[in-house]
């Protein structure tokens, strides 16, 4: 693709199932300049049913997508475990990839998603780390870039789904769920995580849920809660205590009741709910950049940085000890990104 905004992104989603549907959702209604044009799912039902609502066509196959000359850019929200595979196929097709978390399973695969962007020399990834364009997020990393919080020292994060899938496991929570804090955190600081410990009080069973503490590079620290299996709602939290003063996501706005002698505030159901803002800014950034020709937010590297810490965070939780965390070198094509 060349630097001129193309008229109209033509998408190409793969995965139709929660996160997917709720994409096309979106972008059908949502995102100006872009239209999907191909579904792929192993479920060639569910396919159909989201290629329909979106006026697109049925894929045949992953691979068919990529490579079709009506897809401009391709969305990837099939499971975890398909990601590295799915972006490397994109990178080899010079096509622009929005890649939902994690980038992939493992550090390793991670590092060959990198090493295949720097070898073709232009970034071509952006990872589904949404938090990042959460109005909440971005008006707390503001917060911290003024400098009223003084010195930053601690970081609290609490993140409580009201149910799993009966096929979580722990490692899964780590990789699957907190991934969204190990980003984060880095993110918010400008800084990298070097030492991480998870626990859970849970030993018999799924641990859930789990705590870990990550040392930063800069000194401060950060706790993260994740519950999968909360019950209530669904729940993000995080404040930041500096050395003059505390910054936290306000409550998302929201209607409080009083019936019965009780007053209460309503919670979100799911991640679908409570980051819809996240998810349509998210979409519109990537879908600007790549009709300019280019690619925005979290980087392939931000992916890699996440994968490398929350491998070592399922290495503590197995464990029981603090894991150290050190990085590759960064190379260059993601110097001065944040
Ligand atoms: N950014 C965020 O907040 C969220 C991100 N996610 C991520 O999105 C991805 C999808 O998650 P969900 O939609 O919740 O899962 P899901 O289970 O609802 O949907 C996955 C879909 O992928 C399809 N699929 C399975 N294997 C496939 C393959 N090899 N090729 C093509 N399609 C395949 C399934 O048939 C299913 O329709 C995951 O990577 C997950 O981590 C999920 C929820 C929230
Ligand atoms: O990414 C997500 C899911 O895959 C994950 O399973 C949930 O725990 C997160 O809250 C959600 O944002």
């Amino acid at each position: 693709m060349g630097d001129a905004v193309t008229a109209t992104l033509r998408l190409g989603v793969i995965g139709a199932g929660a996160m997917g549907t709720d994409h096309v959702r979106t972008i059908t209604t949502a995102v100006p300049g872009a239209t999907v044009t191909q579904v792929h799912d192993r479920d060639a039902v569910r396919a159909n049913q989201v290629a329909q609502r979106a006026g697109g066509e049925v894929a045949a196959s992953a691979e068919e997508l990529i490579g079709s000359d009506e897809v401009d850019a391709v969305v990837v929200a099939a499971p975890d475990a398909t990601h590295a595979g799915l972006v490397l196929a994109c990178i080899d097709a010079e096509k622009p990839v929005l890649c939902e978390k994690p980038l992939a399973v493992t550090a390793q695969d991670a590092l060959r998603v990198v090493e295949a962007e720097v070898a073709y020399g232009r970034r071509l990834v952006q990872v589904g780390f949404m938090r990042r364009y959460d109005p909440g997020y971005v008006r707390l990393k503001e917060t911290l870039a003024a400098g009223d919080l003084g010195d930053v020292r601690v970081v609290h994060n609490v993140h409580r789904n009201a149910s799993s899938a009966t096929s979580a496991t722990g490692p899964g929570i780590i990789t699957g769920s907190m991934v969204h804090e190990l980003d984060t955190v880095a993110w918010l600081l400008d800084d990298q995580v070097v030492g991480i410990r998870v626990e859970s009080p849970v030993k018999d069973g799924l641990p859930d849920p789990q705590l870990a503490t990550l040392e930063m590079a800069g000194g401060a620290l950060a706790t993260v809660e994740v519950f999968v299996n909360a019950r209530y709602g669904y729940d993000v939290r995080c404040e930041v205590v500096g050395t003059a003063g505390t910054a936290a996501l306000a409550r998302t706005p929201s209607v409080s009741t009083r019936t019965a002698g009780v007053e209460g505030v309503e919670v979100a159901s799911d991640f679908v709910i409570y980051f819809a803002d996240a998810y349509r800014h998210e979409l519109a950034a990537w879908t600007r950049a790549a009709r300019a020709g280019g690619v925005d937010g979290p980087t392939a590297w931000d992916g890699y940085l996440a994968n490398l810490v929350a491998e070592a965070g399922v290495a503590s939780l197995a464990s029981g000890t603090r894991q150290a965390v050190a990085a590759a070198p960064r190379p260059t094509l993601y110097d001065g990104i944040r």
